[in-house]
């Protein structure tokens, strides 16, 4: 472990009529500094596809970019596990921040050195690295998030912030805008984003805090009188990798669940987002500018979405995420096949279920992330979370974007949204046995 990440050491604790202010104070400003440190991880993720065009005028096929850009999901799937389990051990205050320093090193490297965009394979080892350190940023806020807020608060802070990167995954193209009036340059898609995201990384450093205890402040639980079934006071002991594999993530059969559910979450995720512009265009006959509108909807009406998901899941649901899921994930594929079945020449129905259906599916996604945060200590917490995130990433996204691809090519449209389809049921009934899990697991722990 570099020492410069070591988790902070826990301080004298504070006079108790200090502890309710300073602990307010604290959690809206590391909450700023996490909601919009991963936004920012989102100004560096995907700024590479504005730069596509450009670079096929430069004569890279498409699909030479596309295998190109393939490098940032497959490296980012295996880093939110890895360096989820490095995050557990880790200061987010310092770890946060770095990873998205680097991450923006690297599309400056690539704004700036015309070697950079020389050959797929040069892009191809940059944007895996982009991928790579782009892992640094979920694990911090999650560990944060379980840190900050009790049990009970966590379906709410966990689904506002994960509009953080709908929020920033909105903002790459108007950054893009400003440097082609400042510069004249494409480059500046790739550099311009590159400058927000590090001016942000130095404010979500001056913002985040590690954990209560290093500020002078009692756990969460104590404060909030919030205890988890299973808590233990071990629980505020840092772990090993060791532990936290073998103990805590590899045996724990829910989140195996949970895992495989988001392999199907994403198919549906990436699925109808990244193949939308060219669905609507080749068989709705969109416009670029209306399936332009369309890509920005399905991001932003998520927010809303997630943020009700968030909310069923606490108030209706009572905290079981698995049954909340079962319901988005049913809605979204119903929506997923109007979408499909609905004859060329209706744009508002295909317009309303891209709205419907991003409106619905950033639900489950946060729920995956928040259940896994739930079902491992919160010293091992973000290794839990990208343990999912390895399965959707390298599971789902590839899948949406390579087996969705050949189906198209092979099959058609009709074949396509079959495999999507199919995800969705598959969705629904791996979120279905979470449910019946959860609660045998929760009447277990009750009952011990
Ligand atoms: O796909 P990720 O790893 O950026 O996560 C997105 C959401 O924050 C999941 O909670």
């Amino acid at each position: 472990m570099l020492s410069i990440f070591k988790p902070a050491a826990h301080r004298p604790r504070v006079a108790a009529d200090r502890v309710d202010p300073l602990y307010r104070r604290l959690r809206w400003q590391i909450f700023i500094g996490i909601f919009f440190g991963y936004a920012a991880y989102y100004l560096v993720r995907k700024n590479f596809a504005l730069a596509m065009p450009y670079l096929v005028e430069q004569g890279f096929s498409r699909g030479d970019l596309g295998l190109a850009l393939s490098g940032i999901s497959i490296a980012y799937g295996f880093s939110k596990f890895i360096m989820g389990s490095v995050s557990d051990r880790s200061n987010p205050r310092i770890f946060l921040p770095a990873g998205l320093i680097m991450a923006a090193a690297v599309m400056l490297f690539m704004g700036f050195v015309p070697w950079a965009t020389s050959s797929i394979a040069v892009m191809f080892v940059l944007l895996f690295l982009c991928g790579w350190f782009q892992g640094m940023g979920w694990p911090p806020c999650g560990r944060t998030m379980v840190h900050w807020w009790s049990q009970k608060e966590r379906g709410g802070i966990v689904s506002i912030w994960n509009c953080a990167h709908n929020v920033g995954g909105g903002i790459p193209p108007l950054l893009f805008l400003l440097g082609m009036a400042w510069f004249n340059d494409w480059k500046a898609a790739l550099y311009m984003p590159a400058f927000g995201a590090i001016l942000i990384a130095l404010i979500a450093f001056a913002l985040m805090r590690d954990t209560p205890q290093s500020c002078g402040l009692p756990p969460i639980e104590e404060y909030k009188n919030d205890y988890p079934v299973d808590y233990d006071e071990k629980h505020e002991q840092e772990f090993t990798t060791k532990q936290i594999f073998m103990q805590y993530v590899l045996p724990n059969k829910l989140l195996w669940y949970i895992a495989l559910a988001n392999v199907f979450v994403y198919l549906l995720r990436y699925g109808i987002l990244d193949w939308s512009p060219t669905y609507l265009k080749e068989v709705k006959h969109f416009t670029l500018d209306t399936s332009s509108w369309a890509y920005f909807f399905y991001e932003y009406a998520g927010i809303p979405g997630t943020l009700l998901c968030g909310w069923m899941s606490d108030k209706v649901f009572k905290g079981n995420r698995g049954a909340t899921g079962v319901l988005f994930m049913a809605l979204v594929t119903i929506a997923t096949v109007i979408y499909w079945l609905n004859p060329a020449g209706n744009p508002g129905v295909d317009m309303a279920c891209m709205i419907i259906i991003g409106f619905l599916i950033y639900g489950p996604v946060m729920l995956i992330g928040l259940h896994a945060l739930e079902l491992a200590p919160k010293k091992a917490a973000g290794t839990a979370a990208g343990f999912t995130g390895l399965f959707g990433y390298l599971g789902g996204s590839v899948a949406a974007s390579a087996i969705v691809g050949y189906t198209v090519d092979y099959f058609g449209w009709d074949g396509g949204f079959m495999v999507m389809i199919a995800g969705g049921v598959l969705a629904v009934v791996l979120l279905f046995i979470t449910m019946l899990n959860e609660s045998k697991h929760k009447r277990e722990l009750n009952q011990a």
